[in-house]
């Protein structure tokens, strides 16, 4: 039984004193069957890391560095985030794929150095709009999924989420139809299967992303491959956020 998580990536959003406010709303939310997850920006993040000990909130980063330590000026460790209790990262959101020009190679680099630390890779895939018209949706979502997980055993990569979030649903008010976001996410279970087996495949996580709201939280919820939310604007508020997380 995959147990479900509500997740929400607050990007380059809420400045120490906004996350303090945010993370004091959402510890008054009675925990459920799912988890909640916040990823705030690196900043906050000793603080946020303060707030939630021993509540039903879990910690995550939004990106990290694949190495130990050293001169990576402006880049934080694995190790940093572990000394904070984050359980998870995200690795490879479109974001920064495509603005700050994140290869496959350099995410599977991340997603090999998370799981090294003990941190959950939260793994995003998804294509753009481009590609989607051009009927290209499986074919790339394969790519990053084959390269980002290349020689991880499945002992680890059951631990792995997965996030399909189409980019031209991101930020735009225009989310996937359910429908259409559980035909990837079986999809993406069935490259999960072909690579390490029914079994492992069922115990992995699949997220949908892409204007996930309150209004339509339940329709992706009902769908038998997606397992939770990635969620962008609508974590910025914690009303909606816990309207998100109670409906799951
Ligand atoms: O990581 C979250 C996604 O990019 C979705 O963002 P959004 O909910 O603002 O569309």
């Amino acid at each position: 039984m995959r147990q479900p998580l509500i997740a929400g990536n607050w990007k380059m959003n809420l400045g120490l004193k906004e996350a303090v406010s945010l993370i004091s709303e959402l510890k008054k939310v009675k925990p459920n069957k799912a988890e909640m997850l916040i990823c705030p920006p690196f900043v906050d993040l000793p603080a946020a890391s303060e707030m939630v000990q021993g509540t039903h909130i879990q910690l995550g980063a939004q990106n990290m560095y694949p190495e130990e330590k050293g001169a990576f000026t402006g880049e934080i460790s694995p190790a940093m985030l572990k000394e904070l209790h984050c359980r998870y990262v995200i690795c490879g959101h479109s974001e920064r794929r495509h603005i700050m020009g994140e290869s496959d190679e350099f995410i599977h680099r991340k997603v090999v150095s998370a799981l090294a630390h003990g941190l959950t890779p939260i793994l995003c895939t998804g294509e753009t709009a481009e590609q989607r018209n051009e009927g290209r949706t499986e074919e790339i979502i394969r790519e990053e999924l084959e390269t980002a997980l290349f020689n991880i055993p499945s002992e680890q990569a059951e631990t792995i989420v997965i996030a399909y979030e189409p980019i031209w649903a991101i930020g735009t008010g225009v989310a996937a139809t359910a429908v259409d976001a559980q035909a990837v996410a079986h999809f993406i279970r069935g490259e999960l299967t072909r690579l390490y087996g029914e079994t492992t495949a069922e115990k992995i996580r699949i997220l949908y992303g892409g204007s996930v709201k309150a209004a339509n939280i339940e329709d992706f919820m009902a769908q038998k491959d997606i397992d939770g939310g990635l969620i962008g604007g609508a974590s910025l508020k914690a009303a909606e956020f816990k309207e998100i997380y109670e409906k799951v």
